[in-house]
């Protein structure tokens, strides 16, 4: 049977991965100006991003790290999938990277074992809603590692990158494991979620 999970996420990955070359290409750098605006990044000392899946067309990070890493004390840190959930990894953007298990970028030389709770986390997405709820591929990696960051005593800020078609106005399901985001980034809006 396929969830309401999984028909919004078929449905949504498809539309993404039609988008044209320029639209992705002028998207993602407006996106990546707007994000740098968000002042809990601006003035991060540690920053996660996502490296990004750019055949799939996720919102291409690489115009934002060039962005942040301008500064050159903020650390920053990428996912390596291990076991079932990630490992945040330090990365400079020199730094080969090679295919992942699911052909996600990851960095060739990647050192585990760093414990330090980044600020500021970016999530990749392939929808969102105004709640601050995300779908992603299905297999909970980061809803697991957030949780993980939180049992650790963190208290990351979430941000997602999406292009507006992805901000949907309907309210995704819920999972009981779902982590929330804190601001949603598009090309034309910053959505800060309010936690009471
Ligand atoms: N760019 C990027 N990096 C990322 C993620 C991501 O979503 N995007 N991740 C986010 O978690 C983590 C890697 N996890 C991923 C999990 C599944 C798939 C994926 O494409 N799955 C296949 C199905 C694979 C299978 O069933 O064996 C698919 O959905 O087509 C990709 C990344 C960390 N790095
Ligand atoms: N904190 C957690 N502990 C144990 N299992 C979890 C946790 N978070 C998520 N899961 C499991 O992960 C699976 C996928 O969850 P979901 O469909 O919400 O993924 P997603 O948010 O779309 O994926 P991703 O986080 O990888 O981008 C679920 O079956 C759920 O049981």
């Amino acid at each position: 049977m396929v969830s309401r999970k999984d028909a919004i996420r078929n449905e949504l990955r498809n539309v993404r991965a039609s988008m044209n070359v320029n639209d992705w290409r002028s998207g993602s750098l407006l996106i990546a100006e707007k994000a740098f605006q968000v002042p809990e990044l601006r003035h991060a000392d540690s920053v996660m991003f996502y490296l990004s899946m750019n055949d799939r067309r996720e919102v291409d990070t690489a115009p934002l790290i060039n962005l942040v890493t301008a500064k050159d004390t903020v650390s920053t840190f990428v996912p390596v999938s291990c076991d079932r959930t990630l490992c945040a990894v330090p990365f400079s953007k020199s730094d080969p990277v090679v295919a992942g298990r699911f052909g996600q970028p990851e960095p060739l030389h990647a050192r585990t074992g760093i414990e330090e709770v980044p600020e500021v986390v970016i999530v990749p997405a392939v929808a969102v809603d105004r709640e601050g709820r995300r779908l992603g591929y299905g297999m909970g990696y980061y809803d697991r590692f957030i949780s993980g960051l939180r049992k650790k005593g963190g208290n990351p800020f979430i941000i997602a990158l999406v292009f507006s078609f992805q901000l949907l106005d309907s309210l995704l399901p819920d999972d009981p494991w779902d982590e929330g985001l804190d601001c949603i980034v598009t090309e034309t809006d910053v959505v800060r979620i309010y936690k009471p």
